[in-house]
């Protein structure tokens, strides 16, 4: 039994008369892995900024581990334990990627300067940052700069700062978008790894490179939820089939 985390409510938003999102409702399990997917223009990246507060919707609710955080400012939605992937968890490309999950991981602290001055509490920092990039599989590329880093590793770096904030929620846009076969497989692999104790959402575009990672799936479609459930559920909804007719259920890349 999985109790709901993460919920939306008539979720509705309207871009001066088009409504690009309508009365969406959702509900994310905890410790489940979610993926939000749908055509271009379904509603997807609209969804995601309503439920991390970075657009304020025009009707409904968002609930987060029961608590109405509707009219709440994205950073104290974070706090709170519902991170964002990517925006707040800013990677800097000339700093190593030690570098960069030791600042994530000292941002989280706060600006707690004389926490972190103390000689112990610096080799905890290092230890927890070694942890993360061991857990991401960066290990090889502990020394390297950001901006040297194959895309797929970069994105590995993107979830390790993220994980740095020790979210309860994590959300991720797109995490597969633009990546080779192999690296779908490994960035899958290694979401899956960082939900074992974690609740995931994700946006994706493709219904196929969400398939066996997802415990449940939403379809949107024009802003609607279109259908619900696992993959084998949602794959032979005729309507869903339709809906990606010519963009290709199983298409590899991000049109
Ligand atoms: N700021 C905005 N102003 C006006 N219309 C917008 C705005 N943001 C999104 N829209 C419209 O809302 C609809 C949904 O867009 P959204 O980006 O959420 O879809 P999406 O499913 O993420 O698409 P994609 O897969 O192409 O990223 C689209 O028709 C888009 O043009």
């Amino acid at each position: 039994m999985h109790d709901t985390i993460l919920e939306a409510v008539g979720l509705t938003k309207e871009f001066k008369g088009f409504t690009a999102v309508k009365e969406v409702n959702l509900q994310v399990r905890r410790g489940t892995i979610h993926a939000l997917i749908g055509p271009n223009g379904a509603g997807k990246s609209t969804v995601f900024n309503l439920l991390t507060k970075f657009l304020p919707p025009t009707a409904g609710r968002i609930l987060f581990k029961g608590r109405d955080i509707t009219a709440m400012r994205p950073a104290d939605v974070a706090r709170l334990g519902l991170v964002r992937s990517f925006q707040i968890s800013a990677v800097f490309p000339h700093l190593t990627v030690l570098e960069n999950v030791r600042v994530a991981l000292q941002r989280h602290q706060g600006t707690s300067f004389h926490f972190w001055k103390a000689e112990s509490s610096l080799h905890a920092l290092h230890e927890r940052a070694t942890a993360l990039i061991e857990a991401v599989n960066l290990t090889p590329w502990t020394g390297h700069t950001a901006a040297e880093l194959p895309y797929g590793r970069k994105r590995a770096l993107e979830i390790a700062t993220t994980l740095a904030l020790d979210p309860e929620v994590m959300l991720l846009d797109e995490p597969l978008a633009g990546m080779g076969h192999e690296d779908i497989e490994r960035t899958a692999a290694l979401i899956k790894r960082v939900a074992a104790d974690r609740t995931i959402l994700m946006v994706e575009h493709n219904l196929s490179v969400v398939a066996h990672l997802s415990d449940t799936i939403t379809v949107l479609r024009r802003g609607e939820v279109l259908a619900e459930g696992p993959y084998a559920v949602v794959s032979r909804n005729a309507e869903v089939m339709e809906a990606y007719m010519g963009t290709g259920t199983h298409g590899a890349g991000h049109a």
